[in-house]
């Protein structure tokens, strides 16, 4: 059968975390029994369902919600609204949610889903349509202390907000107000959490300055590229630039820019933002071939896009000496090879964008024991935790003299191997 070249992207991000995973699980001789129940998912939803347009004509959508593992607690991870979304992609996300919510010694396991459309073809009743009747099908599948969704690529905290209101409402009145946190990343106002909006950016900001501070140096002047302007690129540009570094490109899925002086990140967003998201046409920088992206001169690079990104065709331009993963898989393990052996850091995604997971921890915390937390108060717990993991992987880092992802996946694997082994089943 011939595999068309999307297929073949979608297929490695699977290989990808499998292969992540292995590594480790061999390297810590995990216990064999364990190794099989984490080199499989736990359940795969998969939901058929009619949504009205806005012309009249019935389209069926295809939704998906993948559980990879709960053995530390209810499932945890975004939804995804974008064409390349299907089981495969969701198995492997779902698995990073499970390595990353570990690591983060947070109480949960791992799931990622979502459909496989792109919004920018529906209306925004058609989007709240569609939101409402995935909610509806996959049921019970999801639940305040099962199954918890949060945003991913091109959902928000209006898709949040739809959820919630969804889900809430197939419950009796007394029990309506204790399913709140059915999922996180919803408005503020509407039990979200002050700072949820920013917490993954300011995480992915925050372990680039914790790995400046162990090396001596600061953010001043540091030049940086980001792949991807939305919500994570977005916020690691502002908090990055704030401190003092210069952002030289951005790259979405319509335009690559650059500008040697420095892009101003209020003026993108002010641009991109009426324009669904899109930098194209952006008068504060030139239009560069997207090709050029990984090659430019700089100090860091952010992909905070989509999964795959850098591989071993493209690792040898790259000229960063810091690649911070914002974007959920976006190294492949041959990409990765080149990176490590031309002397770059890698911080790894379950680690660099886990401020976003850690958010909605506080989040479902503060809907749980019925609290509002304000800004700074959330700010200052995401910093002393990210602090608190960063400093977990690089003991990791120098007591295994390992690369980073090595050093995160192994406290990551450790950890469920002590819960699983805790309670007896595997001697
Ligand atoms: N939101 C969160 O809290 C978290 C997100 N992540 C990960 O971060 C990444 C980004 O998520 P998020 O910022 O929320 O998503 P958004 O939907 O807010 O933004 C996605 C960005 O990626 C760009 N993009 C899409 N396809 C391509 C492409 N082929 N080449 C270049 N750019 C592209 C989009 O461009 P355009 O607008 O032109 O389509 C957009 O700028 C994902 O991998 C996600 O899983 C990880 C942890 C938490
Ligand atoms: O906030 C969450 O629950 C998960 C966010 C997410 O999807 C991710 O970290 O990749």
């Amino acid at each position: 059968m011939m595999i068309t070249k999307l297929e073949e992207k979608k297929q490695s991000m699977y290989d990808t975390v499998l292969n992540q995973f292995e590594k480790t699980a061999d390297l810590i001789g995990l216990n064999p029994n364990i190794k099989k129940i984490l080199s499989l998912t736990n359940n795969e939803i998969i939901v058929h369902f009619p949504v009205k347009m806005d012309n009249g004509k019935v389209e069926i959508f295809t939704g998906y919600r993948v559980q990879h593992n709960n053995a530390l607690g209810p499932y945890k991870g975004g939804l995804r609204y974008h064409p390349t979304v299907d089981v495969d992609a969701a198995k492997a996300l779902a698995m990073w949610m499970t390595w990353k919510t570990s690591l983060a010694g947070l109480p949960y396991g791992g799931a990622k889903g979502g459909i496989q459309i792109d919004p920018r073809n529906y209306s925004l009743g058609e989007l709240e349509r569609i939101t409402r009747r995935f909610t509806y099908a996959l049921g019970e599948n999801i639940g305040p202390e099962h199954d918890i969704p949060a945003p991913d690529v091109n959902t928000n905290a209006q898709t949040m907000a739809w959820i919630a209101d969804t889900y809430m409402s197939t419950k009796s009145p007394s029990e309506r107000s204790q399913n709140q946190h059915v999922v996180t990343g919803k408005p503020v106002g509407s039990g979200g959490l002050e700072g949820r909006d920013r917490a993954t950016g300011f995480g992915v900001y925050h372990t680039i300055k914790l790995l400046h501070r162990s090396r001596g140096e600061t953010l001043e002047g540091k030049t940086f590229i980001v792949q991807g302007f939305g919500n994570v690129g977005y916020w690691a540009s502002k908090f990055l630039v704030e401190d003092g570094a210069i952002l030289l490109a951005v790259q979405d899925a319509h335009a690559t820019l650059y500008n040697a002086e420095g892009i101003s990140v209020p003026h993108l967003l002010e641009h991109s933002s009426p324009r669904k998201g899109s930098i194209k046409g952006f008068e504060g920088a030139k239009e560069i071939d997207p090709d050029e992206f990984f090659g430019l001169e700089c100090d860091i690079l952010i992909p905070a896009a989509l999964g795959n990104q850098i591989t071993e065709e493209n690792a040898f331009k790259i000229k960063a000496t810091v690649v911070a993963e914002g974007a959920n898989g976006p190294t492949n393990p041959e990409g990765e090879e080149v990176l490590l052996s031309r002397g770059i850091t890698v911080i790894p995604d379950i680690l660099c964008n886990s401020g976003g997971v850690i958010g909605s921890y506080f989040e479902w915390l503060q809907n749980r024991n019925g609290e509002l937390w304000q800004m700074d108060e959330v700010l200052e717990k995401l910093e002393k935790k990210l602090t608190q993991v960063f400093k977990n992987v690089e003991g990791a880092v120098k007591e295994k003299n390992t690369d980073w992802r090595t050093a995160a996946y192994i406290i990551a694997i450790s950890r469920i191997e002590l819960a699983y082994n805790q309670r007896g089943i595997f001697p």
